[in-house]
C-alpha cells in the first residue's frame, strides 16, 4: 500500500462571447510550466495577485489530446495494472467541466479519448501475453463494463436502466464502496462505450426536462470496470488468475452552491436547500486535509450518496485526480477563488494506493502459505507424515482447485448472463423512454391546448375590445356633440334677458350637463374597459410565447428520444440490471455462503491440526526414548520372527518336495496298480470265457454222456467243484486288487490336500 496525494489540475476555458460583450477582463494568469495560476482582484487593483500551485495548470489555449495525455493516459496505465481511477471535474457552471471531461465530436474529452486507448491497450496486452507452445499457453483476455449513474437531490439514478428500481450504495469486502443494482453493460469496443455514454446523457436530459431541474445541480459518474483474466496452460494443470479495476469519471454539479458552504468549512446549515452532496464533498475534503495534517478525525463519508461513492477515491484505494474547470472573467472573480481554494485543499488528500487482488487469488495465496507453514512445522517437529496432516493438506488443496474452478465458472456465468440480460435492458429503457415521451407527449397536448384557449380568449377579447372601441367612439362623438350643443345653449343663454326663457334655457343647460357628465363617465368606463382588455391581451401574449417556447423545448426532447430509442432498438448489446443482479447476485451468495464456510472449516482444521500436531509434538517428545526402545525390540523381534519364518517356509518346501516325490511314486503305483488290475480283469474275462466255454462243453458232454453213462456221477461232480474253486480263486483276487487300487487312490487325494495346504501356508510366510 502507497500513500499518494490527490493529484490536482486546473484548467481555464477561453472568454465567452458573452463575457466579452459584458466587457468583462481576464483575471487570471495560467503558468503552465510551473502548474501555476494567479489571479488578479481587478476591483482592488492594490492587492497583489493570489498564486496558487498545483500538478498541472492549462490556460485557455491548451487542447484536449494534450490534457490527456497528461491526465488520461497514466490513469488508464495504472487501472490496467490492477489500481483503481477516479478522475472528476469541479467548478462553477459553465466553467468547463464538460468540455474537458467529454469535449464535443469533433474535439473529444478525456471519457471518449480514454475509451479509445483503453481498447488500444486492451487489444495490445491480449495479443502480446498470447504465447503458446506445444502444450503450454497464456492467454489474456479482459471483460470490460461500464455503468452510468446520476446523483440528484440524493437519488440515485441508473442512467442506462431509466425504469430500474431505486439504487443505493452498499459495502463490501469484495467489491468495496459500490452502488447495488446499477446495471452493468459489458462492452467490446469503444463504440460500444460512447453509445451508452450518449444513452446516459440523452436520459440525463429527458429526466432534467421532466423534473424540471437544473441538470447542472445533478453529478453524474460514468464508471468503466475492468477484469483481467490470465490462464496460465501446462500439461499438468490450469492456473488462473484474475486482475480488476475501476475508473470513475465524474462530472460534478455547479460548484458555486458549494463555496459558501462545504468548501470553506461551515457546517450543513443550509440543508436542503442547496446540494447536499457538494456540501458534504468538501466537509470530507476537509477532515481528510485534517487528517494529512495528522489530525485524528472522523471523516463524514456516509453524509451523502456522492461521498459514500467517492470514498475510496478520496483517501482511500485510488489514484485519483481532480480537474478545476476555471472561468478565466473577472465577473466570476469570487468564485474562481473559492474552486481555488477547494482545490488547494484537496491537493492535501491523501490516498492509499493498493493493487486490487482477486479475492480468491488472496484467498489461495493464503491457502498454499498455510500448508507450507504446516509442511515446515511438521518437518521441525521430526514427524513421518503424520497423516491428519496429509488429509488436511489434501483437503486444502482440494478447495484451492475448487476456488480456480469458481474463478474461471463466474467469469463464465457473467458472460453469458450478460448476453442474457442485453436485450431485457434494452427493452427496459425502451419502456422507460417510451414513458417519458408519453409523459412529455402529454405535456405537449396540454400546451397545445392552453395555446388554444389563450388564442380564442385573446380573439374574444380583441371582439369586445372592437365592440368597446365603437362604443367609446361613439360616446366620443356623443359627447362632443352634448358639449357643442352645451356651448351653443351657452351663448343662447348669455344673449337672453331674464326671464321666463332664460330660465327655460337654464334649465335645458342643466339637463344637458348631466347628461354630457353621464357620457363622460361612460367614455371614461370604455376607455378603461380598452386598456383592461388590451392588457390581458398582452398578458396572454406572453404567456404564449413561454408556452410556445416550452412546445420547442418539448419538440426537441421528443425528436431527440425518438432518435434515442431507434438506437436503442438497433442494439442488442445491454445487461438489464434487476435481472443480472437478481442472478449475479445469487451466484455471488452462494460463492460467498461457500467461500465461508471453507473459510470456517479451513480455520477449524487448522486450529485442530494445530491442536494435534502440538499434542503430538508433546506425546512425542515425551515417548521419544522409550519408542525408540519399544520400536527397536519390535524390529528385533520382527527380525526374530522373520527367521523362523524362513525357516518355516524352507521346512515346509522340503515337506512339499517330500509329498511331491511321494505323489509321483503313489502316481507311478496307482499307474501300475491301475495296470495290474486291467491285466487281471482281461484275466478274468478270459478266464471267464474259458469257463463259460468250459460249462458249454461240459454241460453239452454230460447230456450226451449221460444218455449212455449212467454210474459215471462221481467223476462229473468233481469236475463241477474244481471249475468252483478257480472261480472263487479269481474272484477273490479280483477283489483284493480293486481294494488297494481305492487306498492308492485316497492316498493320492490326501497327497494333493496336503500340497495345496503347504503351498498356501508357504505363501503367508512368503507375504510376511
Ligand atoms: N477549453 C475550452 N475551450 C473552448 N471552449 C470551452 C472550453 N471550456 C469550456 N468551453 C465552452 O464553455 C461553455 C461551458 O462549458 P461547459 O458546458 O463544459 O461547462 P460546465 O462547467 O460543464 O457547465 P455545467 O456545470 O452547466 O454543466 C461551453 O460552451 C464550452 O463549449
Amino acid at each position: 500500500m502507497v500513500a499518494t496525494g490527490v493529484k490536482v489540475a486546473i484548467r481555464c476555458r477561453p472568454m465567452s462571447k458573452r463575457e466579452e460583450q459584458l466587457g468583462s477582463k481576464t483575471c487570471l494568469t495560467i503558468l503552465p510550466d510551473k502548474a501555476q495560476v494567479q489571479i488578479f482582484d481587478l476591483k482592488n487593483e492594490k492587492d497583489d495577485p493570489k498564486l496558487f500551485t498545483f500538478d498541472h495548470a492549462y490556460g485557455s489555449e491548451s487542447v484536449q489530446p494534450q490534457v490527456y495525455k497528461d491526465l488520461g493516459s497514466p490513469l488508464l496505465e495504472r487501472a490496467l495494472d490492477g489500481i483503481n481511477g477516479t478522475i472528476f471535474a469541479y467548478g462553477q457552471t459553465g466553467s468547463g467541466k464538460t468540455w474537458t471531461m467529454m469535449g464535443i465530436e469533433t474535439d473529444p474529452g478525456l471519457i471518449p479519448q480514454l475509451n479509445v486507448d483503453l481498447f488500444k491497450r486492451v487489444g495490445e496486452m491480449k495479443h502480446t501475453e498470447t504465447s503458446s507452445s506445444e502444450n503450454n499457453s497464456t492467454t489474456v483476455e479482459f471483460m470490460l463494463t461500464a455503468s452510468y449513474i446520476e446523483i440528484y437531490n440524493e437519488v440515485i439514478m441508473d442512467l442506462l436502466n431509466p425504469g430500474g428500481k431505486k439504487l443505493d450504495i452498499r459495502e463490501s469486502s469484495e467489491k468495496g464502496v459500490y452502488v447495488q443494482g446499477v446495471c452493468e453493460v459489458v462492452c467490446s469496443t469503444a463504440d460500444d462505450i460512447m453509445k451508452l455514454v450518449k444513452q446516459g446523457g440523452a436520459v440525463r436530459r429527458v429526466a432534467a426536462t421532466q423534473m424540471n431541474q437544473e441538470s447542472s445541480r445533478s453529478h453524474s459518474c460514468f464508471t468503466i470496470k475492468m477484469e483481467k483474466r490470465t490462464l496460465e496452460k501446462t500439461e499438468e494443470k490450469t492456473k488462473t488468475t484474475m486482475l480488476t479495476s475501476k475508473i470513475n469519471l465524474v462530472d460534478l454539479a455547479g460548484s458555486e452552491r458549494a463555496s459558501k458552504t462545504g468548501a470553506t468549512g461551515s457546517t450543513l446549515k443550509e440543508g436542503a436547500a442547496i446540494n447536499k452532496s457538494l456540501m458534504a464533498l468538501g466537509s470530507v475534503i476537509n477532515a481528510l486535509g485534517e487528517i494529512a495534517k495528522g489530525k485524528s478525525i472522523h471523516v463524514p463519508y456516509r453524509d451523502s450518496k456522492l461521498t459514500r461513492l467517492l470514498q475510496e477515491s478520496l483517501g482511500g484505494n485510488s489514484s485519483t485526480l481532480m480537474i478545476a474547470a476555471l472561468s478565466p472573467a473577472d465577473y466570476n472573480h469570487n468564485e474562481t477563488v473559492g474552486t481555488l481554494n477547494y482545490a488547494r485543499r484537496v491537493k492535501m488528500v491523501e490516498n492509499k494506493v493498493e493493487k486490487n487482488e482477486d479475492v480468491k487469488e488472496k484467498e489461495i495465496r493464503q491457502l498454499k502459505e498455510e500448508i507450507e507453514a504446516l509442511r515446515a512445522q511438521l518437518q521441525k517437529g521430526g514427524s513421518v507424515g503424520d497423516s491428519g496432516a496429509i488429509v488436511d493438506s489434501e483437503e486444502t488443496q482440494r478447495k484451492i482447485k475448487e476456488l480456480e474452478e469458481g474463478k474461471n465458472l463466474e467469469w463464465e456465468e457473467k458472460q453469458r448472463l450478460s448476453k442474457e440480460l442485453e436485450e431485457e435492458r434494452a427493452k427496459n429503457m425502451n419502456v422507460a423512454i417510451g414513458s417519458v415521451i408519453d409523459g412529455v407527449k402529454e405535456d405537449k397536448m396540454k400546451a397545445m391546448k392552453k395555446i388554444k384557449k389563450m388564442q380564442h380568449e385573446k380573439k374574444k377579447n380583441d371582439e369586445k375590445s372592437k365592440k368597446v372601441k365603437e362604443l367609446y367612439h361613439t360616446l366620443k362623438k356623443d359627447l362632443e356633440g352634448g358639449m357643442e350643443k352645451y356651448k351653443e345653449m351657452q351663448a343662447k343663454f348669455d344673449d337672453l334677458d331674464e326671464g321666463d326663457e332664460k330660465d327655460s334655457v337654464e334649465e335645458k343647460m342643466a339637463e344637458m350637463l348631466d347628461s354630457i357628465e353621464k357620457k363622460r363617465t361612460k367614455l371614461i368606463e370604455a376607455k378603461k374597459a380598452l386598456s383592461d382588455l388590451k392588457k390581458k391581451n398582452e398578458k396572454i401574449d406572453e404567456e404564449l410565447i413561454e408556452v410556445r417556447a416550452e412546445l420547442v423545448t418539448v419538440a426537441g426532447v421528443l425528436s431527440q428520444n425518438d432518435d434515442l430509442r431507434k438506437k436503442i432498438e438497433e442494439e442488442e448489446r445491454a445487461k438489464f440490471d434487476a435481472l443480472k443482479d437478481e442472478l449475479l447476485g445469487e451466484e455471488r451468495a452462494k460463492i460467498e455462503e461457500e467461500r465461508e464456510k471453507i473459510k470456517a472449516q479451513h480455520k477449524g482444521n487448522r486450529l485442530e491440526l494445530i491442536k494435534k500436531m502440538g499434542k503430538l509434538k508433546v506425546e512425542m517428545n515425551k515417548e521419544k526414548s522409550g519408542q525408540e526402545v519399544f520400536l527397536q525390540n519390535k524390529i528385533d523381534m520382527l527380525e526374530g520372527d522373520k527367521v523362523k519364518m524362513r525357516a518355516e517356509i524352507d521346512s515346509l518346501k522340503a515337506e512339499i518336495d517330500v509329498k511331491d516325490d511321494k505323489i509321483a511314486e503313489t502316481e507311478v503305483q496307482v499307474d501300475e496298480h491301475a495296470e495290474e488290475l486291467q491285466a487281471f480283469r482281461e484275466e478274468i474275462g478270459r478266464l471267464k470265457e474259458q469257463g463259460e466255454g468250459m460249462t458249454e462243453e461240459l454241460s453239452s458232454s454230460l447230456k450226451r454222456e449221460s444218455e449212455w453213462l449212467d454210474n459215471d456221477g462221481v467223476e462229473d461232480a468233481e469236475e463241477n467243484k474244481l471249475v468252483a474253486l478257480l472261480m472263487e480263486g479269481f474272484n477273490k483276487e479280483r477283489e483284493g486288487m480293486e481294494a488297494k487300487n481305492d487306498e492308492l487312490k485316497a492316498l493320492l487325494r490326501q497327497a494333493l490336500t496336503d500340497v495345496l495346504y503347504l503351498n498356501k501356508k508357504v505363501a503367508v510366510l512368503q507375504g510376511k
